[in-house]
């Protein structure tokens, strides 16, 4: 190193200060250097942290599985709680599964002799009639893990998700077998619709479903349990031998069966000794299971809500009106003129049912609006009633018509109301079947005529002409009724502007002539 402007006496110290100055500033950055690996080996070790964290974190987790789908959870439950004892009035359906409660006991014992007992039962029925409540009772009576899987589950945009969700299912269920495997919506899965943009890979998934149902041996002790409100929009490939070939249809319960779902709800909540369960499956007719739970349910709550001790008749009834027509509308204002009219109206149909040898007794007569009425008198059939005779079919159209014929003779030909027009609805179309259907008039045979629009101007001509003949005959039948029974005709439709609602009973008090007591 020469440097110019220093003297030659200097150039010595000059030297040693810049080479100390140089190895000074070499440390300097070579520590800046170790501290900035350390902070990055510290963040790396934070980031493994955290990796491992959102892993176990269980929501993220979860996420993390749909978004992948190849790990989806599967997990049994235990159902030793849930036994046949819990689901009532689907006795043949119980009857049927029986079988499949020995097999997965035992299924080593049951297929030495030889039986040969199907993988996949297709429980078929409407919703809520206990189809899911039912497969839970078979493993619980076996004391076998249950798998549930709904449907909609394996219906996946991205490929293969699907297929592996099943698979993943099949594995699980198989390491733990005997057990029972459930695939509610099955339809969803397994269903007869072509691929389209939404479902992509809907194939891939019956396929999946369908080999894994082919993988194993029918001593395996898993049994597949699927349920759908729709059987035929199934893939015929699942409904083939050594897939779901057994059926087992779950209904809406009878009256029988009604009456001893009521009976079980209710002896779930407090309820006063004068329920009569049947009454009330007398008049829930189509009801399912879980709408008859939940009957009792809101009556409970109606009975809270008016601090009530114990459920009575009124909540029950109440609920059940509720269900099946809307809450009530207390608060419409329904003016003194309309009140009048509606209570003519519904005291026309209840006279009517009461003086008519074949309609159905009568339950209750009400000129509270609920839903879009302003007043309905409900009728009780005595059984659920599978076939109906000419003369019952003809007291409904009598019963229908009253309401109209009671406001004609009331207040004049002037002053009739539109209020009639969902009876005439009825009666229409009780008189149309009875023509077209049922065999039930003379002129026309006993011949059914399903297309009445392709059918010849003059055959076309003579159906509605019985139809017509059939309506206005119903009708002077009403109108002779209420002639005859003017007096109870007023008396009852007095009542109900006094009382709002009567009963059965009550019906009976005053069309005898005797007084109500007062409430
Ligand atoms: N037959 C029955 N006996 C007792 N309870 C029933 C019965 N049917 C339905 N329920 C009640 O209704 C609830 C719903 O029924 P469940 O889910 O089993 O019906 P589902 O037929 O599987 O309906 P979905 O077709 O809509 O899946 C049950 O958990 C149970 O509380």
């Amino acid at each position: 190193m020469k440097t110019k402007n220093i003297p030659e006496a200097h150039q010595d110290a000059f030297k040693t200060g810049f080479a100390e100055g140089f190895l000074k500033a070499q440390a300097l950055t070579q520590k800046t250097n170790d501290s900035l690996r350390r902070t990055r080996l510290i963040l790396f070790v934070l980031l493994l942290f955290g990796i491992y964290g959102l892993l176990k974190n269980p929501f993220l987790s979860v996420r993390f599985r749909t978004t992948t789908g190849l790990d989806s959870a599967v997990d049994p439950v235990q159902m030793k709680n849930v036994t046949f004892e819990h689901v009532k009035g689907v006795e043949e359906a119980k009857q049927e599964l029986q079988e499949v409660v020995e097999f997965l006991k035992n299924p080593q014992k049951f297929t030495v002799l030889g039986g040969k007992l199907p993988k996949g039962i297709l429980l078929v029925g409407p919703p809520g009639t206990g189809k899911t409540l039912l497969a839970r009772a078979v493993a619980g009576e076996a004391d076998v893990p249950f798998y549930y899987a709904s449907g909609s589950e394996f219906d996946e945009m991205f490929v293969g998700v699907g297929a592996s969700r099943i698979r993943n299912l099949f594995r699980e269920a198989k390491a733990n077998a005997p057990c029972v495997i459930f695939i509610d919506e099955l339809d969803s899965v397994g269903g007869k619709r072509i691929e389209s943009p939404m479902h992509p890979y809907s194939r891939q998934t019956i396929n999946q479903l369908l080999a894994e149902m082919d993988g194993f041996k029918p001593n395996e002790g898993v049994i597949i349990i699927g349920a759908t409100n729709f059987p035929e929009a199934l893939d015929n490939a699942l409904i083939r031998p050594g897939r779901f070939d057994m059926q087992v249809t779950v209904p809406r319960p009878d009256v029988r069966g009604r009456t001893e779902i009521l009976k079980w709800y209710l002896n779930k909540i407090k309820f006063d000794q004068s329920v009569d369960p049947e009454i009330i499956a007398r008049g829930t007719v189509g009801f399912s299971g879980a709408e008859l739970e939940n009957l009792v349910n809101q009556a409970a709550l109606k009975a809270a809500v008016d601090g009530k001790e114990m459920v009575t008749m009124k909540e029950l009834e109440f609920s059940k009106d509720k269900i099946l027509m809307g809450p009530e509308r207390r608060s419409v204002e329904i003016d003194n003129k309309n009140k009048t009219i509606t209570a003519y109206h519904e005291s026309g149909h209840a006279i009517i049912a009461y003086y008519t040898k074949d309609a159905m007794p009568i339950n209750k007569a009400t000129i509270m609006p609920r839903g879009p009425t302003l007043g309905h008198v409900s009728l009780l059939p005595e059984n659920d009633r599978w076939n109906e005779t000419r003369s019952q079919l003809l007291a409904q159209m009598d019963v229908s018509m009253g309401g109209r014929v009671a406001e004609e003779l009331i207040f004049g030909t002037d002053h009739i109301t539109t209020g009639a027009s969902s009876d005439f609805d009825n009666a229409t179309k009780i008189a149309k079947w009875m023509v077209t259907k049922f065999g039930m008039s003379e002129k026309l045979g006993v011949m059914t005529y399903s297309d009445t629009g392709k059918l010849s101007p003059e055959t076309q001509s003579a159906i509605e002409q019985e139809i017509r003949i059939l309506l206005k005959d119903s009708y002077e039948r009403a109108k002779h009724i209420l002639k005859t029974h003017a007096k109870e005709h007023k008396n009852l439709a007095e009542a109900l502007l006094t009382y709002e609602t009567l009963d059965a009973k009550e019906i009976q008090i005053v069309l005898e002539g005797k007084k109500l007591e007062l409430r």
